[in-house]
């Protein structure tokens, strides 16, 4: 059992929650229009969120003005400022982007009394939940947080974490949604034992295949994972199901860590890192004892 110091040491505090919150037809107010409102119109429109924007037409930013004119049906425009709490009638969420802090406070204290969570742009301290340096590939979603003390360096943290990215990895994890989905149609008890085994089985698959394989995945090779893999308590190769050579490590950044251990590739790669480091040690050993004498 864990004593409460080692639990302390495991949680210091001064963190917020990462979570991925679900916005899927639940009704957004932005209050804004300006270059901060455009970014979050959207991740709004990303997260299929109905989109409520209110701002006087002059303020509004070229790019927030596209978004309304493309997506006439998932954003409703009104060309006002805030006028008060009626605004709030029905929302789920609210997020401030203007450039009036005292306008910013008094739409917060209005959401705090209707219980609705508000992210201020411009007051940190009033925030229920802060904005972060995002990166986005399909259903892949990075988002890189300093919790309100260097919002830039997260945008270059971010970039360096993108620049590490194959590109493939959002395809990838679309297929693997598909091939998962599949197996619970397959076998849909939730929990108990048959749980434990998909969730083996699934846990496996990952681990075993390259993660750039998982994009040539389609509905032929999903019905032969399942028929020759699950069905006999077995992971098989993506040589055996695809009836391809599988990616080679080297094209696949995300490369799974026991993947690595298992590859002939790596193995010998894993060796050839022993090797210099040996004949490294041994130059050195001799150089010492060179100086010694
Ligand atoms: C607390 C937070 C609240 C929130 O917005 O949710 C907040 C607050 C404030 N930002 C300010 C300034 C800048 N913000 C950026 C950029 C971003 N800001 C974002 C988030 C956050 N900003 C939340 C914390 C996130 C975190 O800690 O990681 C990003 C990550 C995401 C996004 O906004 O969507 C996005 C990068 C996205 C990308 O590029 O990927 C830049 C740089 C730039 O524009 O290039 C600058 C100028 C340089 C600098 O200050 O670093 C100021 C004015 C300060 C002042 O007056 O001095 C305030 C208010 C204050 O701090 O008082
Ligand atoms: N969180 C972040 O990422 C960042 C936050 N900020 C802060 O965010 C705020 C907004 O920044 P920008 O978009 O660059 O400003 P901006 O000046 O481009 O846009 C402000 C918008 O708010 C509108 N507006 C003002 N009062 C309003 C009201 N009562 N109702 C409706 N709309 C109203 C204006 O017409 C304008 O369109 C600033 O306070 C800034 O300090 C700035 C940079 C980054």
């Amino acid at each position: 059992m864990q004593s409460f110091s080692e639990i302390d040491n495991l949680s210091p505090g001064g963190g917020s929650l990462m979570i991925a919150w679900q916005l899927k037809g639940k009704r957004v107010l932005l209050v804004g229009g300006g270059e901060v409102a455009s970014t979050r119109v959207e991740h709004l429109l990303g997260a299929d969120a109905h989109i409520t924007i209110l701002c006087p037409e002059r303020g509004l930013h070229l790019t927030t003005k596209r978004y309304i004119d493309a997506y006439p049906s998932r954003i409703v425009y009104f060309d006002r400022r805030f006028t008060g709490p009626s605004e709030l009638h029905k929302i789920d969420l609210v997020l401030t982007a203007i450039d009036s802090p005292a306008t910013s406070r008094e739409i917060v204290d209005l959401c705090r009394k209707a219980k609705i969570p508000v992210n201020a742009a411009d007051i940190p301290e009033l925030c229920d939940f802060y904005f972060g340096a995002h990166i986005r590939d399909g259903p892949l979603q990075i988002m890189i947080s300093s919790n309100g003390n260097g919002p830039r360096v997260s945008a270059i943290i971010k970039d360096k974490v993108r620049a590490s990215l194959g590109g493939h990895e959002g395809l990838a994890i679309s297929k693997l949604g598909l091939l998962r989905s599949r197996l619970k149609e397959r076998v849909p008890e939730v929990g108990g034992s048959v749980g434990r085994k998909r969730m083996r089985w699934m846990t496996k698959i990952c681990n075993e295949w390259l993660l750039k394989d998982f994009t040539f995945l389609d509905d032929a090779m999903i019905q032969k994972l399942l028929d020759d893999g699950w069905e006999q308590n077995r992971t098989p190769t993506f040589e055996e199901v695809s009836g391809k050579p599988s990616t080679s490590p080297s094209e696949d950044t995300a490369s799974q860590p026991e993947r690595a251990s298992k590859s002939p590739v790596f193995g010998s790669q894993y060796l050839i890192s022993i090797a210099n480091f040996a004949a490294g040690a041994a130059v050195m050993a001799a150089f010492m004892y060179a100086r010694r004498r």
